[in-house]
């Protein structure tokens, strides 16, 4: 059996390590993502890594996970099957209904994730698009959310039937 996760990182999220790091610490996105690999191969899981800083390359990667979308023609050979997308959406969590309706049009379960607290902080960033829909949700533990998050998709999201 094979497992796949996908981990998308929204707008702003390449300056992890340099933006504000007394609200995102000092942990880069490349140190992250090096941390995820290394650890998705010890629980013996693949994963694919993604960042963006625009909503619709975003949702066509989502809906890729479907073997969907622009950049997937009918004569492609199917994309791989994800059992679990992980994504920080940055500020898209806040205002993007289109990266909502990807994440429900592929029907994957997802975990949300913040490295902030984003309850303790502006009280726009408290309203989250994809909450009620996300398997899970990681805010305010930092860089350490992301292996949170990948331990969790590891153990308990598994592609249907298998
Ligand atoms: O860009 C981000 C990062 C964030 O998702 C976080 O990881 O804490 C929180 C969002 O409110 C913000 O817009």
């Amino acid at each position: 059996m094979s497992r796949r996760i996908l981990l998308i990182n929204g707008p702003n999220l390449n300056l992890l390590g340099k933006r504000e790091p007394h609200i995102y610490g000092s942990t880069t996105l490349e140190d992250i993502e090096t941390q995820a690999r290394q650890q998705a191969h010890e629980l013996g899981v693949e994963i694919d890594t993604f960042q963006s800083n625009h909503e619709g390359a975003i949702v066509d990667r989502i809906q890729e996970t479907a073997g969907w979308g622009p950049n997937v023609r009918e004569t492609d050979t199917p994309g791989k099957r994800v059992s679990a997308i992980i994504i920080n959406a940055g500020a898209l969590t806040h205002t993007s209904v289109a990266v909502r309706d990807a994440l429900a049009a592929v029907a994957i379960p997802f975990v949300e994730l913040h490295v902030s607290n984003v309850h303790a902080r502006e009280t726009f960033r408290a309203h989250s698009y994809l909450s009620d829909k996300a398997v899970a949700v990681i805010c305010g533990m930092g860089a350490y959310g992301y292996s949170a998050a990948i331990k969790f998709a590891a153990k308990h999201l598994k592609i249907e039937g298998e």
